[in-house]
């Protein structure tokens, strides 16, 4: 590890977080561990899956993410001497030394991972990983596996939902990190929202980590720490592609006249310190520039400043970029800055002005964003932190890892609630597509079915409801399961983050917009084979004791 990455080791070319690590687990793993071990259970072959019951903000899909992370998990997994010397000081004193010997020497070697590619939109009850090893090796995995995969998959599900409610022309920016859930729940926020489809983040060591593009304005301190115009050091700005230097204050004094008949403010009235922090913000970055227009009054001079700093840049060969909502009726004072930018656009024939861009922040959620829509707004992009990193619809997804098969024998799991009993045994899952390129269904499979063909006429079956079937016939079939570790190597690439996003948002194309939309989506179907179907109810019936009525 560099100085320089601290917190993170190279795992497969690969930084993986220095957090994740064996004894980031529930302290019942390892007491299980040593239990399974003292039964004599530590080569028995153990099958689990890990999957979720339901779709999270009473959604309809599921952005898979974390998948990386959890290669690089099982590749990396072992207990260091100091872990060792830990777990002997919290076990109890009966705990016998062997197995701290046993923990020593332990591995991943024997695991199989299979799993379906991360940035793929996915669906209940549909295994995410199947974990194949030694029992206790794959036991130990639950926590440090549910804990990578469920926040996650459900953040980057959050920004997707914000993606589809905003349109794939705005531009999302993730502003999370402040209210985040700690350090390392920033920096997964950041990762995964962009893997859902944001498009860059404020967050720096987000950027530098995971190269997702990093984006920001400027704070209302900015504004409020300038009184007036004396107080600027710099008043001079260069005229683009020239050596010669501007006195820029003159400038802006004149553009202030010139645009107060225009826009109808008055110029007395505009604020010293606001035009003194947008000079000052301008002449530091002359290209580009981006104003927060809500300090003290958009109408009468939050807007006016910005016009009368956007005209004197332009005029020195710039081209600015737009402003910054933080506060008030966001659809309204869009739409007046949008018309304030024709007017501007058509009185000194600079077409551009009325395309400028327009960013909104302050506590936006995703019905805030359908609200705008509904209403009409001008916003080209959104800056959006605490509703989407704390993900207040819904703060976590149930993600669980439940055993299906011991030394090749399937286990269920029963309970009165129907959805919690375990679909046993190894299963691999595929999607079948329509002609018109939608997915219809994800189909489970026992590994020794045959696999479904496009354009033969598979039977669909409920997992659990026997009523419901259906005949259906692809056109096109995806495999979802793959192997990613087999005997100690990665077997798939893992790639890149940008890639994993466009993985995402062409996935989620595949789904019909009915299941995509955000009030009462219509549920996607995921069902089994007969066979499944036959050998998960016959197992159900052999171990659900029968009753005797007095
Ligand atoms: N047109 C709109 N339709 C629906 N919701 C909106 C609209 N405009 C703004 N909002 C939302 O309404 C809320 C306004 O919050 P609040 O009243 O606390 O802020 P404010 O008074 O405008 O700003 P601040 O208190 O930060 O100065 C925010 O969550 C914002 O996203
Ligand atoms: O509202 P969020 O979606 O979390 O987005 C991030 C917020 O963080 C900043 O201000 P901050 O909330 O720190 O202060 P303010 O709201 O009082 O301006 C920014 O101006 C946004 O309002
Ligand atoms: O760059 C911004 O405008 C920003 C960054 C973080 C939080 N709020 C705003
Ligand atoms: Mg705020």
């Amino acid at each position: 590890m560099s100085g320089d990455h601290r917190q993170f080791s190279t795992v497969l070319g690969k930084e993986q977080n220095g957090v994740i690590q064996p004894i980031l687990t529930d302290l019942y793993q390892i007491t299980m561990a040593y239990a399974y071990w003292k039964s004599g259970k530590m080569n028995d072959v153990a099958v689990f899956d890990l999957y979720f019951r339901r779709n999270p903000f009473k959604g309809e899909f599921t952005v898979f993410a974390g998948l990386e992370e959890c290669v690089k998990f099982i590749q990396n997994f072992k207990f260091t001497e100091s872990d060792i010397k830990y777990l002997k000081s919290v076990m109890p004193t009966s705990v016998e030394e062997e197995f701290f010997e046993y923990l020593k020497e332990l591995n991943t070697k024997t695991v199989t991972l299979f799993a379906i590619e991360e940035g793929t939109v996915v669906f209940p009850k549909i295994p995410l990983l199947t974990v194949k090893g030694p029992l206790p090796v794959v036991q130990l995995m639950e926590t440090p596996l549910l804990n990578l995969v469920n926040y996650a998959s459900l953040v980057a599900t959050n920004g997707m939902r914000f993606r589809i409610a905003a349109g794939s022309e705005s531009i999302l920016l993730e502003f999370g990190l402040r209210r985040a859930q700690g350090p390392d729940g920033a920096l997964s926020a950041s990762r995964y929202c962009y893997l859902g489809g944001f498009d860059g983040t404020s967050n720096v060591l987000a950027g530098k980590l995971y190269g997702i593009p990093v984006r920001g304005t400027h704070a209302h301190a900015f504004i409020t720490s300038f009184s007036g115009l004396s107080e600027l050091h710099n008043r001079q700005l260069v005229r683009k592609g020239t050596e010669e230097m501007v006195d820029f204050i003159p400038l802006c004094q004149k553009w202030l006249k010139q645009l107060a008949p225009v826009l109808g403010f008055l110029d007395d009235q505009v604020s010293k310190s606001e035009l003194a922090a947008f000079i000052a913000y301008a002449t530091a970055f002359p290209d580009g520039f981006l104003a927060l227009i809500d300090t003290y009054d958009v109408v009468r001079t939050g807007l006016p400043s910005f016009c009368t700093v956007a005209m004197a840049l332009h005029e020195c060969g710039y081209q600015p970029r737009g402003i910054r909502l933080d506060s008030g009726d966001l659809a309204y004072l869009s739409n007046l800055v949008r018309q304030s930018f024709e007017k501007v656009a058509r009185s000194f024939n600079v077409p551009w002005f009325s395309s400028l861009t327009i960013v909104a922040s302050n506590d936006i959620n995703e019905d805030t964003i359908h609200s705008l829509n509904q209403q009409g707004h001008s916003i080209n992009s959104f800056g959006i932190g605490t509703h989407l990193v704390t993900c207040q619809k819904q703060p976590a997804l149930g993600g669980v890892y439940k055993l299906v098969e011991v030394n090749g024998k399937p286990r269920i799991k029963l309970s009165e609630d129907v959805e919690k009993v375990t679909i046993p045994g190894r299963k691999i899952a595929y999607r079948l597509f329509g002609h018109d390129g939608n997915a219809l269904v994800d189909l489970m499979l026992k590994p020794d079915d045959e696999p479904p063909k496009s354009n033969e006429r598979v039977l669909c079956r409920h997992p659990f409801i026997e009523s419901k079937r259906a005949y259906v016939c692809p056109a096109k079939i995806e495999r979802l399961h793959k192997v990613f570790i087999e005997n100690g190597e990665v077997k798939q690439p893992l790639p890149t983050l940008t890639e994993l996003r466009s993985k995402a948002l062409c996935s989620l194309k595949s789904l019909r917009i009915d299941h995509r939309r955000a009030l009462n989506p219509t549920p996607y179907k995921v069902s089994v084979s007969s066979n499944l179907y036959s050998f998960m109810h016959d197992l159900w019936l052999d171990n659900a004791p029968i009753g005797e009525l007095s």
